[in-house]
């Protein structure tokens, strides 16, 4: 568990990812390094939402009578928003929230856009910083009270019908974005008590971390048609009436980040998929008195050639520091493959090549007509390996059984997510929860006839999922 979390911290230090000494508790600062994975990894999810969201930009500051209006939202978050009272020294005559999301922002302009059917279906994001004044233990990307990478989506539809096909649609896109990034995850349905305020539900992305924990990576909420009453939120039907929208929401957040160092990080460091990574290849010239400068040469056209034919974001290292030096740290900042040159490779026609997933050498011939092929797909298979370790890492850690003993045995062993028959009912989860000392994440979305709970031997419909939560 602290092995884990001390790892975590130091490698966000070491590898530049952000810098947590900024002078405001769970407010960080993002670093070169750190930054340019953020980039890559929003590019790709933006890629998949341009497809059919628009992208929008709201204010920050929610006014507080609009923050108030959905009573169950406004309970959820009551305790974590904070407020804007002053403009220089005059006090504000009403206060304005730092959203802690933009359900209470956006839709009262929601209520002024959406006029009839033609209308709907709206589908719009906006990549922000949101603010929460958590008062659970933060931590860097994982819980924090500026989170400056907030993902979220805001669909508003004419039926209920279209509505679930939404959550289905963001549920898929979810899972576009986690395969692209190699982060295997389970999906569930949250219980009742643990789903997004003024939610009809929540259904919840997990993926479990190297000490055992899970973290809730994205949720998708199925908003019904309680804030379109709320704010007012109606269309004009073709017979002359109003009726109130149905709406979801979707977010994803620093999360991402956190998820993809700690699922595919080892004691080397990070190890990044390429898609997101900073450099994809970094070329290493290994210098002796003599043949140094065709040595360079050749990296230097190496470097050129990858670049314009592959398409590739390489860094050629030609520092003056130790090839061992350079070798750690590009370890260490987990950049997939490293290519070494030597004057001897020349002769011989051949470069080393160094892959950070499978920390394997392999000394491939050099042809100039094939190199560019060659990488791109030792890049390919770096993609699919990371992805298929990591889901069997996370398969492995899921494990089923048939009794509260047994559930217990397996969380002090291993951690990680139990899966049993529950009943649903409120007080026997509850109940289980408090057995077994760790949360109920939620039910598998498929059904399962014929089971009975394992608490209360009531039929049970759904396989639970059960973890040790961030
Ligand atoms: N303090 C936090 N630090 C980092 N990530 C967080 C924090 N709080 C929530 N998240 C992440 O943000 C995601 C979305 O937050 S949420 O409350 O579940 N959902 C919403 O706010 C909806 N309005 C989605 S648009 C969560 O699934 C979780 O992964
Ligand atoms: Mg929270
Ligand atoms: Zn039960």
């Amino acid at each position: 568990m602290s092995e884990f979390s001390e790892w975590f911290h130091n490698i966000l230090e070491e590898a530049e990812i952000i810098d947590t000494r900024y002078p405001v508790k769970g407010m960080h600062v993002w670093l070169p390094q750190g930054f340019k994975i953020r980039k890559h990894t929003l590019n790709i999810l933006k890629e998949i939402l341009d497809k059919d969201h628009e992208e929008v930009l709201f204010p920050l500051l929610i006014p507080e009578d609009e923050l108030a209006k959905e009573a169950i939202h406004v309970k959820g978050f009551e305790e974590e928003v904070y407020w804007v009272t002053h403009g220089g020294l005059t006090e504000l005559n009403k206060k304005l929230a730092l959203r802690p999301t933009s359900e209470t922002a956006m839709y009262p302009m929601f209520s002024l856009w959406v006029r009839n059917h033609s209308d709907l279906p709206m589908k719009y994001y906006q990549i922000v910083n949101t603010f929460r004044y958590e008062t659970k233990h933060t931590r860097p990307l994982i819980r924090v009270r500026e989170i400056t990478t907030f993902k979220e989506a805001h669909t508003v539809h004419a039926t209920a019908e279209e509505t679930e096909k939404q959550v289905q649609d963001a549920v898929k896109i979810y899972k576009q974005f986690f395969d692209k990034l190699g982060i295997p995850y389970t999906v569930s349905k949250r219980p009742e008590w643990d789903k997004f305020p003024g939610a009809e539900y929540t259904v919840a992305f997990d993926t479990i971390m190297p000490d055992g924990k899970t973290l809730q990576i994205g949720t998708v909420h199925n908003l019904g048609q309680t804030f379109a009453k709320t704010f007012d939120i109606t269309y004009e039907t073709a017979t002359g009436e109003h009726e109130y929208v149905y709406q979801t929401c979707y977010g994803l957040s620093d999360r991402i980040i956190a998820s993809v160092i700690g699922v595919h990080g080892d004691k080397a460091g990070l190890s990044l998929p390429p898609d997101i990574a900073p450099y994809q290849v970094v070329i290493v010239p290994i210098i002796f008195k003599k043949g140094g400068e065709e040595v360079i040469e050749f990296c230097k056209n190496l470097e050129e050639k990858l670049k314009l034919e592959a398409n590739l974001r390489v860094y050629f290292d030609d520092r003056d520091i130790r090839a061992g030096k350079k070798y750690y740290e590009w370890e260490m900042r987990g950049i997939p493959l490293r290519i070494e040159v030597g004057p001897r490779d020349l002769q011989n026609k051949k470069v080393v090549t160094f892959r950070r997933d499978t920390q394997e050498k392999e000394i491939i011939d050099f042809d100039p007509s094939k190199i560019s092929e060659t990488i791109t797909e030792i890049m390919d298979d770096v993609s699919l390996k990371m992805k298929d370790n990591a889901g069997e890492k996370l398969e492995n850690n899921i494990r089923s059984v048939d009794s509260i003993e047994e559930a217990e045995d397996i969380m002090s062993q291993y951690g990680g997510i139990v899966t049993f028959d529950w009943c649903g009912d409120r007080e026997c989860g509850k109940d289980i929860e408090e057995k077994v000392k760790v949360d109920i994440l939620g039910v598998q979305l498929s059904e399962k006839e014929n089971s009975t709970c394992i608490n209360c031997d009531k039929p049970s419909k759904h396989i639970t999922l059960l973890a040790k939560t961030y």
